[in-house]
């Protein structure tokens, strides 16, 4: 059977006194696009550095394709490409002169660089800039470039910390086009604590709180973890909200003003069922009634909640 990507075991990591990531166990067993998501402080930069090797675990273990990361590094470190959080650039170097500086430290073949170096530049959309200082590039292209030096070594899996942090919308846009199309051959690990980032990008989510694993699954589960539990209601002339409150299976009701209301329920459509009987027969004219589906920022709330 295939290693998985990574494999992550009862990791734990301390900062002087403070533990930053507490326990934390998953695998990454296939090909994807894996958002690590948390709140600022949550602990997903240790979680990414660790992985990617920039720092050592103080406990657990981790294993890229099999390979212990601790015991072989180096070994370990030819199958990620890492973009950290502030990207490791030379402003001083051109774009090309940088790359072919990265494709070195990776362990590229000496005839291998320039066409490791022309791919990448084409990939990531700047071979124009091939000659530009580094220093005289915008910020989206320099993460651009970030984005090159992570991967001109072909890794298997290649990390991203917060890979669209401080860039304007068009180049969020153009930055999350060029990691989906990196993600078609490889897997892809990306940090944000923007959850419609990962709604955008991602397959996956691993949820971090206060440096444990709250949740793993794909985008679709995540949204629906928190089962519906609550309708809006509209009616032209509605009863007073005691009235609905005494419809079977009705647990609490909210007027929310306008004539609206929301209503917690026990089961959703014997509910629903009662509400359109009861509205024609005392004409309330009902208007509107629909399940009220838990955005992901609920989820987020109510992950945060069970974490603690
Ligand atoms: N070098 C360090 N020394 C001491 N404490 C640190 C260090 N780096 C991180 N921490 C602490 O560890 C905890 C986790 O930080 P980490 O940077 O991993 O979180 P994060 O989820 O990436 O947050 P952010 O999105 O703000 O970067 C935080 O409380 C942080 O203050």
């Amino acid at each position: 059977m295939e290693e998985p990507i990574v494999k992550v075991e009862h990791l734990s990591h301390r900062y002087s006194i403070q533990w930053a990531v507490r326990d934390i166990s998953f695998e990454i067993p296939r090909r994807g696009i894996y958002g690590l998501l948390g709140s600022n402080g949550a602990g997903k930069s240790t979680t990414m550095n660790i992985i990617s090797g920039v720092i050592k675990q103080t406990e657990g273990q981790v294993f890229i394709k099999g390979i212990d990361a601790r015991k072989r590094p180096v070994d370990a470190k030819r199958h990620i490409g890492f973009l950290p959080q502030k990207p490791p650039l030379y402003g001083d170097l051109t774009v090309e002169e940088y790359l072919i500086h990265c494709a070195r430290l990776r362990w590229v073949a000496d005839k291998d660089i320039i066409p490791a170096v022309d791919e990448v530049l084409a990939k990531c959309g700047i071979t124009h800039f091939r000659k530009r200082l580094i220093k005289n590039l915008s910020g989206g292209y320099q993460q651009r470039v970030g984005i090159a030096q992570a991967i001109v070594h072909k890794p298997d899996l290649v990390i991203f910390d917060e890979p669209t942090n401080g860039l304007d919308p068009n180049q969020i846009m153009e930055i999350r086009h060029l990691i989906r199309d990196i993600a078609k051959d490889r897997t892809v690990i990306l940090s944000t604590h923007i959850l419609t980032e990962v709604q955008a990008v991602c397959d996956h989510i691993l949820m971090i709180e206060e440096g444990k694993l709250v949740f793993m699954g794909t985008v679709d589960e995540f949204d629906n973890y928190i089962i519906p539990n609550s309708l809006y209601v509209s009616m032209i002339d509605p009863p007073v909200a005691d009235e609905l409150a005494k419809i079977e299976g009705v647990l609490g009701v909210e007027e929310l003003g306008n004539r609206n209301f929301r209503i917690r329920f026990t089961e959703a459509q014997e509910v629903i069922d009662q509400i359109v009987k009861l509205s024609a027969a005392n004409d309330w004219r009902l208007s509107e009634v629909r399940v009220e589906k838990s955005s992901l920022d609920n989820i987020f709330a109510e992950l945060s909640k069970k974490a603690h």
